[in-house]
């Protein structure tokens, strides 16, 4: 797991080897000590390079083994290794092709110099897994960079490109050759030159002045940017250990902080959250496709249908993934602004070219319509394009809810005919819910997966419903915090339960950003609300159950939200961003109450919590039962990369696994009793299965699941 051998005469090269990211597993760190040490007993050894086996230099500590300890303990310990390499009595190089990051990048600080590849990127990512930079880089990476770079990066986690790392000074050298070769000349030409200097255990951080108030400011800075995860805030800690102690007493800080990080539930959710992200790619279909068993063809041209906002962002992620594209727009004014759009997101051309005719659509591998939600329209376009297209081309709609099925049959190809569920902006957002039907064939999924990697997407493949699984489950969220408005919370309340929690936006600042009229279009198609709902039925009932027509109430006054600078909360000017309580709302939920003869009890976080968070989780576990996802991961992963769900938390379905699925019920009933004629409160039964079969572990809920009718 570590290859050792002498070149040049004098230059032991210690290669880690462990495919495909060179992780430093217990087996890695067996044979990166023995390398080392056996490079210090040898006469003939007069200095080191260490690299990366076939590439990469090494992606961390083994992740894999974090959460089993006597894995984790078994091998020699990095900070160990480290104090090793440092100590050293010659020169060791570390050569950096592809990527040092976490551990990998500790054990290059430990070395004595830092040889790059020009396209090499360094980082210490351990607080995205909930850690930090725990075998040394918390106290060494500040005394090479000072207390502010270092901080920076330590509580991002960024990857540094080398030309930046080169200029901060992390590394010492950069070539465009062979790393390592280079990297042997350099340590050659360093051998008996004094290293004191070179181990940065041995240097104090460069100084920094007002060091409390620098730290005081940078813990605030990091907690309102945590929304409650506790690693940054351990990172600065650490940090300022750096800044304050004697180097062996940082260390010892920065062990305790890490153990305490390393047992929390938040690094155990970080850390299924980085699985989960990986693993959507291994999907799976009804037909018993998976993603291991059916080639993809390859998807070169593109053409996007409709160059509202949507289509723009679709565009530019096509464009940015090598895609040669079309954008088609029938109306001429919005082709010319979206022209200019585009081009500004894009900073110039980037493959994209404008047509007003759908007939420029012919020649694409892949078509994604991107209008807006209306079926009548939508059916239109795709009986088009489906005698425009070429044979074998794929098409794709963008829509957020509507039926694929029925899309599909207007054309001659339903087994070509797919959902890409693009989530705004498009060109950022990491999320695709890839959508197929029944019809859809396994080469379908395969080719939009494979496109959604290229984009740098986190592609989930699902099945077919109204919302897919990110929209139908955030349909009972929302419900519950109309109801919750009804009976007497205000916006802020909830959406102060909800950023607590962890949210970026709680859901009343989320529809004002999203716009209340999307949802109301959606609701009068849906007949909920319109001219096709008669005086003589009941306000607050549609179907026999409760209904809030609060959303309904505000458009109809015209408060779309942000874009008309008034909804939930006031804005200065429609289209600003800072949202303010608005005391019209206040009176409008009063005489509202008043009116239905609601009477407003104190509500508090907790309630809004339970209310608002399991009802979306029972749809999860509905959304497994219907077969619509192929696994909770899928769920999870889908809410913490389109929903904002905070990664610490690592998901609904394995937040709802850590808070017990035994309480989730309970609180389920508890509230269904309350309010019997809202069926979201309902406790779905998977979920009672899951509880009366021991509440096992999430990895295991699908035996649970099988033998459930499955659309995937
Ligand atoms: C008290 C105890 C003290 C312990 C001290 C420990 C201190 C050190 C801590 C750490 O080092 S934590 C790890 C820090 N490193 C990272 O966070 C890097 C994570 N990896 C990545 O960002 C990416 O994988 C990559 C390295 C940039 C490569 O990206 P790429 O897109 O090329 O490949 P992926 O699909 O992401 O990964 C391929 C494959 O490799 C698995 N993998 C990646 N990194 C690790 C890792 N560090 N450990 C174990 N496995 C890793 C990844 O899961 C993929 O596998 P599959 O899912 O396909 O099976």
């Amino acid at each position: 797991m570590a290859q050792y051998r002498i070149v040049s005469g004098s230059v032991a090269v210690i290669s880690i080897q462990n495919p495909p990211v060179n992780a430093l597993s217990a087996a890695v760190r067996e044979g990166l000590l023995l390398s080392v040490r056996a490079a210090a007993s040898d006469p003939l050894v007069r200095s080191v390079v260490i690299s990366g086996h076939n590439g990469p230099f090494c992606g961390g500590a083994d992740i894999k083994e974090f959460g089993n300890v006597s894995h984790l303990e078994s091998g020699p310990h990095l900070v160990e290794i480290f104090e090793s390499v440092e100590a050293l009595a010659k020169p060791v190089v570390a050569a950096i092709e592809g990527f040092a990051l976490g551990g990998g990048l500790e054990l290059a600080l430990a070395c004595h110099y830092r040889f790059g590849h020009s396209e090499a990127r360094v980082g210490l990512p351990e607080v995205s897994l909930g850690l930090l930079p725990g075998a040394g880089g918390s106290q060494r990476l500040p005394r090479l960079l000072g207390v502010r770079a270092a901080l920076d990066m330590i509580v991002t986690g960024r990857h540094v490109a080398a030309g930046e790392a080169l200029k901060l000074g992390l590394l010492d050298r950069l070539t465009d050759g062979n790393t390592v070769d280079a990297a042997v000349r350099f340590a050659q030409s360093a051998e008996g030159k004094p290293l004191d200097d070179r181990r940065l255990g041995n240097r104090p951080c460069p100084p920094l002045e007002n060091i409390d108030a620098f730290f005081e400011e940078a813990l605030i800075h990091a907690r309102g940017r945590a929304r409650g995860a506790a690693a940054p805030l351990a990172c600065v800690q650490a940090v300022r250990g750096a800044a304050t102690l004697p180097f062996l007493k940082g260390m010892e800080l920065e062990k305790r902080l890490m153990e305490t990080l390393m047992t929390s539930g938040q690094a155990q959710a970080s850390r299924y959250c980085f699985f989960t992200e990986r693993g959507a790619a291994r999907w799976t279909t009804p037909t018993g496709a998976r993603w291991d068993t059916c080639r993809a063809r390859p998807i070169s041209t593109a053409a996007v249908i409709g160059l509202g906002t949507m289509g723009r962002g679709i565009t530019v992620a096509l464009a940015r993934a090598g895609l040669s594209v079309v954008a088609v727009e029938t109306q001429e004014h919005q082709l010319d602004e979206a022209q200019r759009a585009v081009s500004r997101m894009l900073k110039g051309g980037g493959g994209v070219s404008y047509s007003a005719d759908l007939q420029a659509a012919a020649g694409a591998d892949l078509v994604v319509e991107a209008v807006f939600e209306d079926m009548a329209v939508k059916e239109e376009i795709f009986k088009q394009l489906s005698s425009v297209c070429k044979p074998g081309a794929l098409l794709a709609t963008n829509t957020s809810s509507l039926d694929i099925d029925r899309l599909a049959s207007c054309t001659l190809r339903p087994e070509q005919v797919l959902g890409l569920h693009f989530f705004a902006p498009a060109h950022v957002m990491r999320l695709l819910e890839v959508v197929s039907g029944p019809r859809t064939s396994p080469q379908t999924v395969a080719a939009a997966m494979q496109l959604g990697r290229r984009m740098g997407k986190v592609s989930v493949a699902v099945g077919n419903c109204p919302g897919f699984v990110g929209n139908r489950m955030l349909k009972p969220y929302l419900e519950q915090a109309y109801f919750l408005l009804e009976e007497g919370a205000s916006p802020e309340l909830v959406d102060a339960a909800l950023e607590e929690f962890g949210f970026p936006m709680g859901v009343f600042k989320m529809s004002d950003l999203s716009g209340l009229d999307i949802g109301w279009r959606v609701r009068k198609e849906e007949g909920l609300t319109g001219p096709g709902v008669t005086a003589d039925q009941p306000m607050r009932t549609r179907r026999g159950r409760r209904y809030s027509p609060l959303g309904d109430l505000m458009c109809e006054e015209g408060r779309y939200g942000q874009k008309t600078g008034r909804g939930w909360y006031l804005y200065d000017r429609p289209g600003a961003r800072v949202a303010r309580s608005d005391p019209w709302l206040r009176s409008f939920l009063e005489e509202y109450r008043e009116r239905h003869g609601l009477l407003a009890r104190r509500i508090d976080q907790q309630e809004v919590l339970e209310r608002c968070l399991y009802a979306l989780i029972n749809e999860g576990f509905r959304v497994l039962e219907d077969g619509v996802a192929a696994s909770p991961q899928n769920i999870d992963a889908i809410y913490v990369f389109g929903y904002g769900w905070p990664k610490h938390r690592g998901g609904p379905m394995f937040y709802a696994a850590q808070v017990g699925l035994a309480r989730v019920l309970e609180g389920l009933e508890k509230y269904h009793k309350a309010h019997p004629d809202s069926p979201h409160l309902q406790p779905c039964s998977l979920l009672r299965r899951l509880v009366a079969s021991g509440s096992p572990p999430i990895h295991k809920w699908s035996e649970v699941v099988k033998g459930h009718r499955s659309q995937l």
